[in-house]
């Protein structure tokens, strides 16, 4: 039997030295054009400029009667009725209006329209209520966008609205930064693929297929490596397999001081490690390497510390390959509805419920919080960074949390 190791020989970084180096190891992949019109969750990577104004020609904008403002009260001869889509070519001259349907090109010679409601119509005449300005109630050209207006800058995040904007702009191909390819191993002797059968001890494998998920959520191409065992040789090869098809690989396990430990040795050897351990809980053997051009994350192999690790670390991470401005969750302060005992010595990431309740931000625990218990990540939509210490805090303390899913 080896020997075991009685100390890490890998310094414990914060989290937010050890969140710096890994941003500063990431930058937009390159870019690649796509479907505009199925481009959501992708980030732009190009400048768009509107190459037209739009509304390209004035628009009445309510169902009633294109008119000249400056006949004020006078009756009007009704001379035509213009529909949506119909081409314009109508004069109208004074003394005169046409019926207009909302969305209709103005014709030639109206200034202004007024609403059916405002108005009488009589053998052909028509009577207004009221004066009209002109210009009212028409949407004039280029209100909606003008030529030459920068519509969409370069590392916009594409949702519902751009994809209109985009189809709006008749664009239909777009540049926007490549996903990266993500793969992701289970390591471990006693882990098991969920379908089979196991022995008395074994695990089903949860974290390769909640890391595959993370991954796609986060906008990655996840790609299973599929479990390797306990073997130098078998995960060497595993890890070799994953860089070559991979930007980012995700190992699960074995990064913590047992003799079975072997992902740390392994990436040392192929490759430079950034960070081999943190100071926050759950995750604190989280490991950061490069081989080659690809990033490698050793995560924890304990579930709850695998996805917390992903979310502080891995998700800005792909995020920012992706070109997205601000990679990293956004915090808030919230209050928290019941006592919480702090860990002595590591500023620990607690999975909570946050509510508003009026103005302020509650958060509600979801229960024992071991690194085992995949339960406490189970609808949480924060985690609470509970500073250490040796004093409780107690309920009603204020303290900062990462906002990781919607807010109710
Ligand atoms: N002497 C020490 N022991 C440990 C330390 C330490 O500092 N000194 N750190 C502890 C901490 S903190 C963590 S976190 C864990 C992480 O250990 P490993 O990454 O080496 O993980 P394993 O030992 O391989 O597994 C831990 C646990 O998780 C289960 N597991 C593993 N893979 C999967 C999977 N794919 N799906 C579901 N569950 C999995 C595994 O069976 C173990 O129960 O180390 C502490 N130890
Ligand atoms: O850091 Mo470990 O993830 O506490 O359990």
């Amino acid at each position: 039997m080896n020997p075991m190791l009685r100390e890490s020989p890998y310094p414990m970084l914060d989290v937010e030295a050890a969140l710096a180096t890994v941003l500063a190891h990431v930058a937009p992949l390159a870019l690649e054009h796509v479907d505009a019109l199925r481009a959501e969750g992708r980030i732009l990577a190009e400048d768009l400029v509107a190459s037209e104004d739009l509304p390209d020609l004035p628009k009445a904008a309510m169902d009633g009667y294109a008119l000249r403002s400056s006949d004020g009260l006078l009756p009007r001869r009704v001379i035509a009725e213009l529909t949506a889509g119909e081409s314009a070519g109508l004069l109208v001259g004074p003394g005169e209006a046409s019926r207009i349907m909302t969305g209709a090109t103005m014709p030639t010679g109206a200034d202004a329209m007024i609403p059916v409601e405002l108005t009488r119509e009589t053998d052909g005449m028509l009577v207004v209520d009221r004066a009209i300005r002109p210009g009212e109630h028409v949407h004039p050209v280029g209100q909606d966008l003008a030529r030459g207006q920068l519509v969409l800058a370069r590392g916009t995040r594409l949702n519902a609205a751009e994809v209109g904007i985009l189809a709006t702009l008749g664009i239909t191909q777009v540049a926007v930064f490549r996903q990266p390819r993500v793969a992701v191993l289970a390591t471990g002797d006693e882990v098991y693929e969920p379908g089979a059968p196991r022995p008395a001890g074994a695990v089903r494998d949860s974290n390769r297929y909640a890391l595959l998920a993370a991954v796609r959520e986060a906008g990655g191409v996840a790609i299973s490596l599929g479990i390797a065992r306990d073997d130098a040789a078998i995960q060497r090869r595993a890890i070799l397999d994953g860089i070559a098809q991979a930007d980012v690989l995700l190992t699960s396990g074995g990064v913590s001081m047992g003799t079975r430990d072997l992902i740390k040795p392994i990436l040392a050897e192929l490759g430079t490690i950034h960070f081999g351990r943190v100071k926050f809980k759950p995750g604190k053997p989280t490991t950061f390497a490069s081989v080659g051009d690809t990033l490698v994350f050793g995560l924890p192999g304990y579930p709850v510390s695998s996805l917390v690790a992903f979310e502080v670390f891995v998700r800005p991470a792909l995020r920012a390959l992706q070109g997205d401005p601000q990679p990293v969750r956004p915090r808030a302060i919230a209050r928290i509805d019941a006592a919480i005992r702090p860990s002595p010595d590591r500023p620990e990431y607690q999975r909570v419920r946050l509510a508003w309740r009026g103005a302020e931000l509650w958060a509600t625990s979801t229960g024992n919080q071991g690194s085992s218990r995949l339960l406490s990540m189970h609808g949480a939509n924060g985690l609470l960074i509970v500073p250490p210490g040796a004093q409780v805090y107690p309920a009603g303390s204020s303290l900062e949390v990462l906002v990781t899913g919607d807010l109710r």
